[in-house]
């Protein structure tokens, strides 16, 4: 049986004691520790679903001043002090979303990251299906804008067509890997895809 489901768990004071603003970040932190050189100094990334901000502050950190953030999400999010990081309401599965972020920041980037989850139903078929249409949109946006050898990273609830998924993520990316993190919380079914070195598109036939 998982873990019990305790809202204001070891995570949730921790982020509070470290002046997190999620306990999330302890998530990607995790990630980019196990994913050594996935997110660099000086990297240019794109955090979707990026509110209230736990991810960001951790990719802020891990960029550095010479590099970029930029942190979308259909909830507004308290702005950065740090001038690297650049955040926006922006509804991912909107029609005019690749105009406006284009308008944001015109990449490549080097990373892009989704922590994206939609409202939950209760339905189990129907939130994985959601679900997965976000990471879909995150791996759409990571193959036309990612830089080959960029990294993907996008949280998803596990079941449906998670499989396919997985083998989308294999076509754009060298290695893919399936990653629970410590943090999340016992009885969630959410894992994170990780997809290292993105391959570089092939020429277009003339
Ligand atoms: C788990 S939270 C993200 C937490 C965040 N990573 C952090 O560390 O603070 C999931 C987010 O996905 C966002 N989201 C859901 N659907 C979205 C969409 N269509 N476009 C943009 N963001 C979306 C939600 O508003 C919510 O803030």
């Amino acid at each position: 049986m998982g873990k019990p489901y305790r809202p204001k768990d070891h995570y949730f004071q921790k982020a509070k004691q470290e002046g997190l603003r999620a306990r999330s970040a302890f998530k990607v932190d995790e990630i980019l520790k196990r994913f050594p050189g996935s997110v660099k100094k000086g990297a240019a990334v794109l955090d979707l679903g990026a509110a209230p901000g736990g991810f960001l502050q951790i990719l802020a950190d891990a960029v550095g001043m010479n590099g970029r953030v930029i942190g979308v999400d259909i909830a507004a999010i308290r702005p950065f002090s740090q001038k690297w990081v650049t955040t926006a309401v922006l509804d991912v599965l909107a029609d005019d979303f690749d105009a406006k972020l284009a308008a944001l920041y015109d990449g490549p980037y080097d990373a892009v990251i989704s922590d994206m989850a939609p409202k939950t139903s209760g339905i189990k078929g129907t939130d994985e299906a959601r679900s997965l249409r976000l990471a879909g949109k995150a791996l759409e946006v990571a193959a036309t804008r990612g830089r080959p050898g960029a990294t993907f990273v996008a949280k998803v609830f596990m079941g449906g067509d998670f499989e396919a998924f997985r083998d989308e993520v294999r076509n754009h990316f060298e290695e893919v890997k399936i990653v629970r993190p410590e943090a999340t919380r016992g009885a969630s079914m959410e894992v994170y895809v990780v997809g290292l070195r993105r391959r570089a598109p092939a020429p277009a036939a003339t």
